[in-house]
């Protein structure tokens, strides 16, 4: 994801080397780029047709990142001569740091830029996951993660896969929500591209700005609702920079085939606007037509630039933007809402492992939410529609089954004209009940799922009222960051007596209730879209279809072990989430090609295998 020079290579003269051997060896891989995906890592020969394993040195590319600003042919020359080494420091891309061997010192001018010593990645890696413990403030070890990230990309990647569990909640939520509310602070470099309206009319020029071509994944936003902490405008760029690390480092998609995009057409966020330190365009939010224009123009540009299978996330739009650009992109782009979709398909999958704890089928659970917006109607849709399949019953009968409240309380049918589009379908007979305890007692739910947004909503009077209508209850608060979660993990334990099956959108430690101990699952989107997406790409997927995510859905429920169900958890843990992601963009893969929706023919016999074997792993090249 960092600017660099990759997909080009140049000799140690300083002259470009457009055309090398890996090149040819590109045109094979759908997702990872030989030059990104470490070769010595090896990469299986029925993939790429040729053993990689004898392609195990790069020429070096560092003098070209001079020539990324397009300087004349000589001066390129010099400045690689005499800034060589100085240069392949700076560029995160190549930097190995203290990791370069001797001979690499001595043939890329490093001679005397490095201290002595010779250290292995190993080795770094233990120093900097020291480095990041010192720091008690989350946000201090959330910029010691990012200062890595620009100075050493395949260390940052490293560190951060051998440390997932550690160190997500660093990089991603809770952290990164607070990161965004003082992102005008803390802002060092761009990490992204930031397209406001400024830039109307000149799109595609901007995206051409970006120093990589071989797009293959953008998470956008416009920071109208980041997280559950509301219109950040521009400052939300942290959130498509956090999605896309996770995109790299659980999914394996290689960091240059990822684009972070904040669209800032303004915020309504008066703190920010009266915030000198704010780094977006200073006025309230563009609506109505002039949104939609730049939001077409950017759609248009995006397909034109990197053609009709780039996948774009949007991600933390305010509700009527979020449905609005699902329904008119679907069936011209590759789009996938991360809020709606996402966070519907690893909701599903937990319900369905849920399953195995308390017994029954789908249709024989009762479904209640607090929140009617993009996660709470993107779940109640997508469990409606895996249970009409397995049942044969309409998606209107099923729906029956499932309830929601938002601000204004019980969604029922006499609300119904003045209700938004997307929650119409839920509006059924009964009589209005204002609050969520009462709608508790009223239709006795088996599920209490929080997507509102709000924290501490789930009272004790609710979780007690969920607790004496069953054995078992399943309550999920899957709101974000950890101040808005809906009720903590020890809450749920506790005012259920221990018997809650509980998982939250932000993780929680676990909890000793009574002498047991009690694991928290983390019911977050970040366990579907890393694996959903490299499923897509590696199949050239060109379209989104609701049975992918049911696929997604259906390979993480198979990944929950019986070890993970004796400790009452209903989603893996996130050590194994490389693996975890491989048989979930498998299964999304092998979906997408039976609907006739993957171009990328033919298709592999083992599609897991072949899903790891595109997977960008961190390992140092070498440099010849
Ligand atoms: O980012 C997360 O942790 C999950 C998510 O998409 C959201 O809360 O908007
Ligand atoms: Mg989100």
């Amino acid at each position: 994801m960092t600017p660099s020079s990759s997909s080009r290579s140049g000799d140690r003269n300083g002259s470009v080397v457009m055309e090398t051997p890996l090149k040819e060896l590109k045109k094979d891989s759908p997702v990872a780029d030989v030059d990104d995906n470490a070769i010595s890592a090896g990469g299986p020969q029925d993939v790429y047709g040729e053993d990689r394993a004898t392609e195990d040195h790069f020429v070096t590319p560092w003098s070209v990142s001079v020539a990324r600003f397009k300087l004349g042919a000589s001066l390129c020359r010099f400045h690689s001569f005499k800034w060589g080494g100085y240069t392949l420091l700076r560029d995160p891309h190549f930097n190995k740091g203290l990791a370069f061997t001797e001979d690499e010192r001595d043939a890329h001018y490093l001679r005397g830029l490095l201290p002595p010593s010779v250290i292995p990645q190993e080795t770094q890696v233990k120093k900097m996951i020291q480095h990041v413990r010192q720091y008690q403030v989350p946000l201090q070890k959330y910029m010691a993660m990012m200062d890595l990230q620009e100075r050493n990309e395949r260390l940052f990647y490293k560190l951060l896969i051998d440390h997932v569990e550690e160190l997500l909640p660093v990089v991603y939520t809770p952290t990164v929500g607070e990161a965004c509310q003082k992102y005008g602070s803390i802002f060092m470099r761009p990490q992204g591209l930031y397209i406001s309206l400024k830039e109307k009319g000149k799109i595609r020029e901007v995206l051409r700005n970006w120093p990589e071509q071989n797009i293959q994944v953008i998470v956008v936003t416009d920071g109208e609702r980041i997280l559950g902490l509301g219109d950040l405008g521009c400052q939300g760029m942290g959130i498509p920079v956090g999605k896309l690390s996770l995109y790299t480092a659980l999914g394996g998609v290689r960091p240059s085939a990822c684009l972070p995009i904040t669209i800032d057409v303004g915020t309504n966020n008066e703190k920010l606007l009266n915030d000198e330190l704010y780094i977006g365009l200073k006025q309230r939010r563009a609506t109505g037509q002039e949104y939609a224009e730049l939001m077409h123009e950017f759609m248009t540009a995006v397909k034109q630039t990197y053609g009709e299978k780039v996948l774009i996330q949007f991600e933390d739009f305010a509700n009527h933007n979020a449905f609005d650009l699902l329904e008119k992109y679907r069936s011209t782009h590759l789009v996938f809402n991360d809020d709606i979709q996402g966070t519907a398909s690893v909701v599903l999958a937990g319900l369905v492992a849920a399953l195995k704890l308390v017994g029954g089928n789908l249709s024989d659970h009762r479904f209640l939410f607090l929140g009617a917006g993009e996660a709470g109607t993107g779940i109640a849709e997508l469990i409606a529609l895996e249970t009409s399949k397995q049942t044969n019953a309409p998606l209107e009968e099923v729906r029956k089954n499932i309830w929601l409240v938002d601000s204004k309380g019980l969604i029922v049918s006499s609300r119904k004209d003045s209700l938004q589009h997307f929650k119409k379908p839920w509006a059924h007979e009964h009589e209005p009940v204002k609050n969520l305890v009462d709608a508790v007692n009223q239709i006795k739910p088996t599920v209490l799922i929080g997507t509102s947004g709000q924290g501490r909503t789930f009272t004790k009077e609710v979780i007690e009222a969920m607790a004496s209508i069953n054995k078992r209850p399943i309550i999920l608060s899957l709101s974000n960051p950890t101040s808005q979660s809906e009720c903590t993990a020890e809450e749920a334990y506790k005012w259920s007596q221990g018997r809650a099956i509980f998982a939250s959108g932000s993780p929680f430690p676990p909890v000793e209730y009574e002498g047991k101990m009690f694991v928290p699952g983390q019911a977050n989107n970040a366990y579907i879209f890393p694996g959903f997406g490299l499923g897509l790409i590696m199949s050239g997927t060109i379209r989104v279809h609701d049975d992918l995510l049911l696929a997604a859905s259906e390979a993480l429920a198979a990944q929950v072990s019986q070890e993970n169900f004796d400790k009452g958890l209903i989603f893996p843990p996130f050590t194994n989430i490389r693996k975890i992601s491989a048989h979930i963009a498998a299964n999304v893969a092998a979906k997408a090609y039976e609907l006739g929706l993957a171009t990328r023919l033919p298709q592999p016999k083992d599609l897991v295998k072949f899903a790891e074997s595109c997977m960008y792993t961190p390992a140092y090249r070498s440099y010849r």
